[in-house]
């Protein structure tokens, strides 16, 4: 049993291998192989694999580290991926360039995530026509690369055989910290969503079947954040509380990271829209299409995300195998085992054993909410197993969300479309239609120059 990492290269590998190697038994692992592009940022993660596999969990499964396509994806029967197109470098263009025109710059919503999608789309179709040329024949590809909506749409159009799902991370993040700030423990909590990716609301979370939602709700009202005091008192403790506008990079601590920076107003935002339209929890995501104009006032245009997460996570990951290399000493902190790597590793659990456990996935609508379009890409909960996902319908959802969801869900669609056929008017319609973007003028504007910074890696826009 092979299970490839695509973008083995990412700060994200070291945690993902943990959590497979944490379940090697039940999923029966022999061997993991990481294949990237970057062969020597390859090379050190894979450094530290190696130590996760064979020092710190003792474990018997091969590790390959390649960058050759046969090698990596040959009987391979799960090919998790985590590619990021154009690296961290442009994702700060993604978010730089948007702020320029006044509008919101972020990885993937907006103006950047259109970018990054276009970077995407056929990198993605690629690897996909590689594991199924040398993948086994019941091959599964679980997809974080990002940004997910889009490249979910463009698999379904150009390849809708593949045997892939698309995934986030961003929901179980919410639970982890509704959580942590509540007491009680995730293994309890089974919780009702929908959505885009990265645009979605929970309508019904239940701890051992008992609806929380309007604890959770008074919670958040009266701390005026979605944050648990524990995650504060520890970065008070550790000096590094924030709130505090356009501070610097992220502690090695997950917790920390969350009260400072741009995701205390990833945070602070939950309860914004809460105090405003109280009926269900947004994804946090839903801040940068509700509050675009805020967003931008609190930006600064010359630090944003992307430069936290190269000072922060990525840093602190290179360093540390740096450190180890030279010295043999390893801090575990420097990489972050967790929700992450454990939702992915669950899914192939799930598929592989045909557990029919509940996920959220990215999936093609087919009717599952009546009130959107057959062919939308739409977020909802689904069973797993051996056959795929088999997602749970649900009633129509109400217009104020479906109004958002059309707009937001023919924005993609649009762009796939422009960027398949290589139409500048399709993709300027698909940035003119972006709720993040006030106008065609200042559209244009921003395709214009982001077309400028992508021309090593978009279709040619005619
Ligand atoms: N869906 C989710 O909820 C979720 C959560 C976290 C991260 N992500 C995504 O996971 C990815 C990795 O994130 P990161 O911050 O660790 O990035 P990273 O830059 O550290 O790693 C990405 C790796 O992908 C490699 N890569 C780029 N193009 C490739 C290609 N064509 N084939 C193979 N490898 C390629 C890069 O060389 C790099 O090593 C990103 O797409 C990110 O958006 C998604
Ligand atoms: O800015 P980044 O690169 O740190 O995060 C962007 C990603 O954010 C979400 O995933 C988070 C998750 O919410 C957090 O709790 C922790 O697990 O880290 C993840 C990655 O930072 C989102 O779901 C992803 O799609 C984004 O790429
Ligand atoms: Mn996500």
């Amino acid at each position: 049993m092979i299970i490839t990492l695509a973008g083995g290269g990412s700060t994200f590998t070291p945690g993902i291998v943990k959590s497979i190697a944490l379940r090697r038994e039940e999923l029966e692992v022999d061997e993991i192989r990481l294949y990237d592009i970057d062969g020597e940022r390859q090379r050190k993660v894979g450094v530290l694999v190696d130590w996760i596999l064979h020092e710190d969990l003792g474990t018997d499964i091969k590790l390959t580290v390649t960058t050759d396509p046969k090698e990596a994806f040959t009987d391979a029967s799960f090919v998790f991926a985590q590619m990021r197109v154009g690296k961290y470098a442009m994702r700060e263009q993604d978010e730089k360039i948007p702020l320029r025109h006044g509008c919101v710059g972020q990885e993937t919503c907006g103006c950047g995530g259109m970018a990054y999608g276009m970077r995407t789309i056929f990198p993605m179709v690629e690897l996909i026509d590689l594991v199924e040329k040398y993948a086994k024949d019941d091959y599964w590809i679980l997809n974080y690369s990002n940004p997910a909506a889009i490249v979910s749409e463009a698999c379904r159009v150009l390849r809708p055989d593949a045997r892939i799902i698309n995934i986030c991370d961003m929901p179980i993040a919410i639970i982890d910290v509704v959580c942590e700030a509540l007491q009680i423990d995730k293994r309890d909590v089974e919780y009702d969503y929908f959505g885009l990716n990265h645009f979605g609301w929970f309508t019904s979370i239940r701890c051992k079947g008992e609806e929380i939602l309007p604890e959770l709700r008074d919670y958040i009202m009266e701390h005026e954040i979605l944050l648990p005091d524990s995650y504060v008192k520890n970065a008070a403790k550790q000096g590094a509380m924030a709130g505090v506008k356009k501070d610097g990079g992220e502690s090695g601590a997950e917790q920390n990271r969350h009260t400072k920076g741009s995701w205390y107003y990833v945070w602070k935002g939950v309860y914004e829209i809460m105090e405003l339209f109280p009926e269900y929890l947004p994804n946090t995501y839903l801040n940068y299409y509700l509050q675009q104009k805020e967003f931008v006032e609190h930006s600064d245009p010359e630090r944003t995300r992307a430069n936290e997460v190269m000072d922060g996570r990525e840093k602190s990951l290179f360093e540390g195998i740096d450190r180890y290399e030279a010295t043999g000493e390893i801090d575990e902190s420097i990489f972050y085992a967790g929700s992450h790597g454990d939702w992915i590793a669950d899914l192939a659990l799930a598929l592989k054993n045909d557990t029919k456990a509940r996920f959220l996935v990215i999936c093609q609508n087919k009717g599952a909410i009546p009130n959107m379009p057959y062919d939308a890409m739409v977020e909802l909960p689904a069973y797993i197993g051996k056959n795929g996902p088999e997602v749970i319908s649900r009633d129509e959802i109400p217009l104020f969300q479906q109004g958002l969801m059309m707009q937001q869900v023919n924005c993609e669609k649009l762009l796939v479309e422009g960027c398949i056929e290589g139409s500048y008017e399709k993709v300027l319609k698909a940035f003119a239609l972006n709720k993040t973007v006030p106008s065609i003028k200042v559209a244009k504007e921003v395709l214009d120059d982001m077309i400028e910074a992508n021309k090593d890696y978009w279709p040619e826009l005619k």
